[in-house]
């Protein structure tokens, strides 16, 4: 199929998100378009989220997430955010159900601007995260990196939330570790079949945490939505906080907190801003954009 699409360059807390319109097409954006809007930095990005027709009754919409590198991502809880402002914009509505590969997310945009994801029930089981290895108990797993005996990461807790996690418990400012060094190293690492996400969490109260994220497919960004509901429910999992966080990620511009709740019925709700920077058509084939000449002007 040809032609172009309308396309919104976006970000959540940072995390650099492109929202491209693909309802009423058969065909999805390519790995190749996607390597070429990385590619220029006018549009380089870290997820891609590509609103699709909705596939199953009660459902407004089906997502398809990608990388900056191209691959498939099953979720993104800043990207999912930037989705609701967009058609919040477009439609009015403020209530919303998506799906994705990882299942059905209900999302909410509030009075303030500020936007809800309900990203489903934490996954636990090793063989479901996935790891390589089998675990009994993932919140403590064992994988470690630097000197043996003076490791400098070590022992994460594992999870996924549709997409792999782990987070790795720090007592400093995670700023001040060599993420761009050890990221690499642990997304690749054989204990993750599938690689994870990679998250350093310093505990700074009893409801609160400080993060910061190395992306799979995507490398270090400055905002992971996932990686802030993997910390949240990690920490509340292994006794460090409670059910409740607010998540203060170390890299986002703002410094506005995402709040994480890990709900008694299990399901894990995050809540955060969203951002409308411009707008234009891009060919989702080839990645081929124009930007719009005057952008309108629009509220956040
Ligand atoms: N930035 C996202 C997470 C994106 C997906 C991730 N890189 C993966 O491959 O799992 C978020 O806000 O959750």
């Amino acid at each position: 199929m040809t032609g172009q699409v309308e396309f919104a360059r976006m970000n959540g807390l940072g995390n650099k998100i492109l929202v491209v319109d693909m309802r009423g097409r058969p065909d999805m954006v390519t790995p190749d378009a996607a390597i070429a809007l990385n590619a220029d930095p006018a549009t380089q990005f870290d997820q891609i989220m590509a609103i699709h027709d909705p596939r199953a009754d009660g459902t407004d919409a089906w997502i398809d997430i990608l990388n900056c590198d191209g691959t498939k991502a099953q979720a993104c809880g800043n990207g999912t955010r930037c989705v609701v402002q967009a058609l919040s914009a477009e439609t009015g509505r403020k209530t919303f159900t998506f799906q994705t590969v990882a299942g059905i997310l209900n999302a909410q945009e509030h009075a303030d601007g500020t936007i809800s994801v309900d990203m489903g029930k934490p996954v636990f089981a090793w063989d479901k995260i996935p790891l390589a290895e089998e675990f009994f108990d993932t919140s403590r797993i064992e994988l470690q990196i630097g000197p043996i005996d003076a490791p400098v990461l070590h022992s994460p807790s594992a999870m996924s939330i549709g997409n792999p996690h782990a987070i790795f418990w720090v007592d400093q400012d995670p700023m001040t570790f060599d993420l761009e060094r050890f990221g690499p190293m642990l997304e690749n690492h054989p204990m993750f079949p599938e690689k994870a996400n990679i998250t350093l969490a310093q505990v700074t109260s009893g409801d609160a945490l400080r993060t910061r994220t190395w992306e799979r497919g995507a490398g270090l960004t400055l905002a992971c939505g996932s990686a802030a509901c993997a910390a949240g429910v990690s920490a509340a999992r292994t006794g460090r906080t409670g059910r409740t966080v607010t998540i203060d990620v170390a890299t986002a511009p703002t410094r506005q907190p995402l709040v994480i709740e890990w709900r008694e019925d299990d399901h894990v709700v995050m809540t955060g801003p969203a951002e409308w920077e411009w707008s234009g058509k891009v060919d989702p084939v080839t990645g081929i954009f124009d930007r719009d000449e005057e952008p309108e002007a629009r509220a956040n």
